[in-house]
């Protein structure tokens, strides 16, 4: 196989934008160019507000775009002058039909399949960079070869991706693995050396790990996963602290110390949230469940029951404190993206916590850094989540600083963990607060002593104050 020179990506959105840039940064002889159906976010990615907030990536579009970085909606162009096309689409949970709730669906993942079928005119390797279950690959081959025009053929990798929100430059950039799974056979070895000729361009070749198809959509799984269980883990110690006396933190560090168990990933939480961990748990819950393995299955849907159990025990925990009603308080919730430094709110624990206070007839303000009010609206409004929107529109009122969102509050609730929660003047918030005065840290980032001096009652999680 000769030099790639034309990559095309199918998607533009938290992974094919960050992901692509970097190629383009790193393989200024490569033309990336990230092609979408929505023109509402080629053109943002066109513009100097791109459509998503990830640390360091304006430079690197900067450096790149108009140079070998482009972005298009001409989806035919793209894939016809591309030697490899990343698929690198939205993969939700089904909301209808079979496996509804829990299996992936993978229209969107089709849909890209066909258009590049219908589209190539000489031979392509595509790369599955979305994240699907076990065996996908094998159904995007089928529906390529269905529909291959004579001379045309296809080599389909898989390539997850294990990018964080919030960190994705510096992931990719210094990437623990890069993980290529593709066909044993002499062409798909072809196609799994064209890839790793892209990433040798800053990726330490012992850092590249190639395998089969299978192992590879199957890692990323088992990836999130492990990840979403560590923290499962220690949000259900979390409970067990508040109950004795322990201190979650104490017990996170003690634990983490052990080289063979490792510190990262036992932050406790008011929850994880974000597009991925659940979804992909509940595609392996499926997958599970469709072999026959039902004591598997049990086992990693537990994962999910405990996130579901800690997002409601914190709620609980704070209409409780607040003498078991909120009616017509006015509750501060400071954080509405799934974590800090990004924008992205999908699964945010934030979106039930207020969820519940709204039910519970609070008066809610939130604050966050980089959350646009219109998706904090579109988020609580949703029908999977409330049947009242108008309750919603009543209740809620976004603010463009912490101070003025705290001002005349009964209650701070701390949803994500941006720094600047952490420096605000708290003496300052208390003075103009109603008394007593509330703060529930549900992202232990706050000086607590510190707090309870100043006069805040706190209440935090996996530690008794
Ligand atoms: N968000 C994250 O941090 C990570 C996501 N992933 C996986 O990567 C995949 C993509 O995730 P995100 O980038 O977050 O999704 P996203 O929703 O931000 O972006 C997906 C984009 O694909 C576009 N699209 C859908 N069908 C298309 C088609 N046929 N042709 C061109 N564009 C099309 C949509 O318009 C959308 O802009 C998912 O499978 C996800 O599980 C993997 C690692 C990290
Ligand atoms: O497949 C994906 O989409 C990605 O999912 C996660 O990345 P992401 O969801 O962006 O962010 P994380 O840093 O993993 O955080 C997820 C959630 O867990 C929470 N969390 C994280 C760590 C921790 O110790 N405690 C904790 O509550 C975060 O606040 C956040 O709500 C994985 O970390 C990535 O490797 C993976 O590529």
């Amino acid at each position: 196989m000769a030099k790639i020179t034309n990559i095309c990506c199918l998607g533009a959105g938290y992974v094919g934008g960050p992901t692509c840039s970097v190629i383009a940064l790193k393989c200024p002889e490569v033309k990336v160019t990230v092609a979408d159906l929505s023109k509402e976010r080629i053109a943002q990615w066109n513009s100097d507000k791109l459509p998503i907030y990830e640390p360091g990536l304006d430079k690197v579009v900067k450096t790149c775009r108009g140079r070998n970085l482009f972005f298009s909606t001409d989806i035919t162009k793209a894939i016809l002058e591309a030697e490899l096309i990343f698929i690198s689409v939205n993969t939700p949970t089904k909301i209808v039909g079979n496996g509804k709730g829990r299996a992936a669906d993978l229209k969107y993942v089709e849909g890209a399949a066909r258009l590049i079928a219908n589209t190539a005119q000489n031979d392509k390797i595509v790369v599955e960079k979305s994240t699907v279950p076990v065996k996908a690959a094998e159904s995007i081959a089928n529906i390529l070869k269905a529909n291959q025009k004579p001379g045309v053929s296809y080599q389909v990798l898989s390539n997850p991706e294990f990018l964080a929100e919030g960190t994705a430059i510096d992931d990719l950039l210094n990437a623990d693995r890069v993980l290529i799974g593709g066909e044993e056979s002499s062409e798909g070895r072809k196609a799994i050396e064209a890839l790793c000729s892209i990433y040798d361009h800053w990726i330490p070749r012992e850092n590249i790990i190639t395998t089969n198809t299978w192992s590879s959509e199957l890692s990323k799984l088992a990836a999130n996963a492990f990840l979403a269980q560590r923290i499962s883990s220690i949000n259900s110690l979390s409970a067990v602290c508040e109950a004795t006396g322990a201190d979650v933190s104490e017990v996170a560090r003690a634990v983490g110390l052990d080289s063979r168990i490792g510190s990262k990933f036992l932050q406790a939480s008011v929850g994880f949230g974000g597009s991925c961990f659940q979804k992909d748990i509940l595609n392996l819950v499926y997958i599970c469940e469709c072999l026959n393995l039902l004591e598997v299955a049990a086992y990693w849907q537990q994962v999910i029951d405990m996130n579901e159990y800690q997002k409601s025990r914190f709620s609980i925990k704070i209409v409780e404190a607040l003498f078991n009603t909120v009616s017509g308080k006015n509750i501060c919730i400071l954080g509405f993206a799934f974590k800090k430094n990004t924008g992205d709110t999908r699964e945010s624990p934030s979106i039930f916590i207020a969820n519940t206070l709204i039910q519970e007839g609070g008066s809610i303000r939130i604050y966050d850094p980089k959350v646009e009010e219109d998706q904090i609206f579109e988020d609580l409004t949703h029908p999977s989540i409330t049947h009242s929107p108008e309750l919603v529109r009543k209740n809620v009122t976004v603010y463009q600083d912490a101070y003025s969102a705290c001002e005349g509050c009964h209650a701070i609730v701390v949803c994500t963990e941006w720094d600047e929660f952490t420096n605000l003047d708290y003496d300052q918030i208390y003075q103009k607060m109603m008394k007593p005065a509330y703060i529930f840290d549900g992202r232990k980032i706050l000086n607590h002593q510190q707090l309870m001096s100043i006069g805040f009652h706190v209440q935090t999680i996996g530690k008794r104050i």
